[in-house]
């Protein structure tokens, strides 16, 4: 066994040497080339990436995988390089075949997608051409549309939010905001019909997300409870669509209904293309609102300071029959409180463990002075750069809900090649906007009407080691346990939230 262990890894290391180009990256060095790091990264995930950079400080480097190689940039001008060369470092190659890949489209239908004409030469989205990627980043952009969605999901949040006095106590804190905002986001995506009101297909959803990251290897074995989760998700699409609900759901669910449409797709496998759909929508949201709770209500400093800010934004105002009520334009929350904004932009700064993944599709001088080979995979891990002294100083380590906010009480501007949770250039996402203003929404209604207190008596940060890899919020191993107590003043006072200035329907609504 020893010799068998010895020969293999001397054939592996010189297989290694013999095929790195010096003008490539320099390699960084592993005991077992090739499966070492696969195992590193299989075990530590995003934290593989972070303990490599502790150990070399490399502003980038080549980690040589079966099959490929990575190659991994640490420094902010390194990345800002990679984002200008949007022709031969694209994401497109990799986001599609990552959404072929969950959503579950049969060979013939990612053929018919990829055949379209709706993507570059590289594999790229091609922005100008309808396509799901193209067609969200066209939405989301739009002010009206944003308006409607944003108004939706608040409303929405706001109904759920006003039945946690009776139904919130003994519940995981990560759980019920997961659902407040599944409820939120879909019904504004989805409309009325949305297929996420039904449990089962909530349900169906959470126990389909522990899967995506077995379905390269056997899925058939290793996830099969989660494909059969997805199934059901499936038919909910497909029925969704039967009965007709996309007519009276967001522009965007018709537009990307029409597309499936041209490309051809059959009901079950148009059902499918909601899955990334979803994905994008669902996956950090909830994740980012929950840590952000989590630092304002563990530091009485913090929650003060946002409810502080947030009671002096809120108009207070009597109802016909002569009640005093209270009235949060969530439009403004952005503005209008620094602290809390300042803190979700640390939570996310903190807690994100986004690796930016782009494909090489030609051979390229990355900053005239680095060889990147077509065929590679580019990866920016988040952490790296958010944790970095040289970026953020020497705290960088801690979390300061004040980072951002300037002496004015403005916020700090900070470059996409330093702050991160979005990711930058060509392909940032484009919900930011969108997930941002609900999750202030979210949170400052709660922080206004509740005081959270953990079950165990104390808040204790939930540890993340089984977080998906492919998530850019990491999953907590644990939930907290949480009691809600109405503050003294929601007592006396009712608040209503709403997404825009103060309207006659509020009064009495
Ligand atoms: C806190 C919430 C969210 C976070 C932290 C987040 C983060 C990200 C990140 C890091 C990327 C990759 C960007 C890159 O590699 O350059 C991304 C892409 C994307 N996000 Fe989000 N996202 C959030 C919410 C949303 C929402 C609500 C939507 C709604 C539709 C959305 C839609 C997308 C789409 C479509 C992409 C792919 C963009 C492309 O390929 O061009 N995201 N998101």
């Amino acid at each position: 066994m020893g010799i068998f262990h010895a020969i293999l890894r001397g054939i592996l290391g010189w297989t290694h040497r013999e095929t790195h180009d010096e003008r490539e990256p320099p390699p960084v060095s592993s005991s077992f080339p090739y499966l070492g790091p696969s195992i590193g990264l299989l075990l530590r995930k995003s934290n593989y990436l972070v303990d490599l950079f502790t150990r070399y400080q490399q502003p980038i480097y080549t980690i040589r995988m079966p099959f490929t190689r990575l190659y991994v940039v640490n420094h902010p001008s390194l990345i800002s390089a990679s984002q200008r060369q949007i022709n031969s470092i694209a994401f497109g190659p990799v986001g599609r075949d990552f959404g072929f890949l969950f959503s579950g489209l049969t060979k013939q239908s990612q053929e018919m997608i990829k055949r379209s004409g709706k993507f570059k030469n590289n594999g790229d989205y091609d922005k100008s051409s309808g396509n799901i990627g193209a067609i969200i980043h066209s939405y989301m952009r739009d002010p009206p549309t944003l308006e409607t969605l944003t108004t939706a999901a608040v409303a929405s949040l706001a109904k759920g939010i006003q039945g946690w006095n009776s139904a919130f106590n003994g519940f995981g804190m990560f759980e019920k905001i997961a659902h407040e905002m599944t409820l939120a986001l879909t019904n504004a995506v989805y409309g009325p019909q949305n297929p996420f009101r039904e449990e089962i297909v909530e349900s169906s959803w959470r126990q389909f997300l522990p899967g995506i990251s077995k379905l390269l290897l056997f899925p058939s074995i290793t996830a099969r409870s989660s494909l059969h989760a997805r199934n059901r998700l499936i038919v909910a699409f497909e029925s969704y669509f039967a009965n007709g609900g996309h007519r009276q759901a967001s522009a965007m669910v018709q537009s990307n209904h029409q597309l499936g449409l041209d490309f051809g797709l059959l009901p079950t496998e148009l059902a499918k293309t909601e899955i990334p759909v979803c994905l994008a929508l669902l996956s950090s949201g909830a994740l980012a609102a929950s840590w952000l709770l989590f630092h304002i209500y563990s530091d009485p400093a913090i929650l003060t300071g946002c409810r502080r800010e947030l009671l002096v934004l809120a108009e207070t105002f009597y109802t016909e029959d002569g009640k005093l009520n209270r009235y949060l334009d969530a439009t403004q929350i952005k503005s209008k409180c620094p602290i809390l904004y300042s803190t979700l932009r640390e939570t996310l700064r903190h807690h994100s463990t986004i690796i930016s993944a782009k494909s090489v599709t030609e051979d390229v001088m990355l900053a005239d002075q680095y060889l990147l080979k077509k065929g590679s995979i580019l990866l920016i891990p988040g952490q790296v750069i958010h944790k970095s002294p040289v970026v953020w100083g020497v705290d960088a380590d801690t979390f300061d809900h004040r980072r951002f906010v300037l002496p004015d009480m403005t916020q700090k501007k900070v470059g996409t090649s330093a702050f991160r949770p979005f990711g930058a250039g060509d392909t940032m996402c484009p919900g930011r906007h969108f997930s941002t203003d609900v999750i202030l929404s979210l949170v400052a209604m709660i922080v206004l009407q509740f005081d959270l207190e953990p079950e165990s008596g104390q808040w204790t940060a939930p540890t993340t080691k089984g977080a998906d890899i492919w998530n850019t919020v990491p999953k907590p191993d644990n939930d907290i346990p949480v009691l809600a107590k109405p503050t003294q003043a929601s007592d006396k006072v009712q608040l209503k939230v709403g997404w825009g200035a103060l309207k006659k329907n509020v009064l009495n609504g």
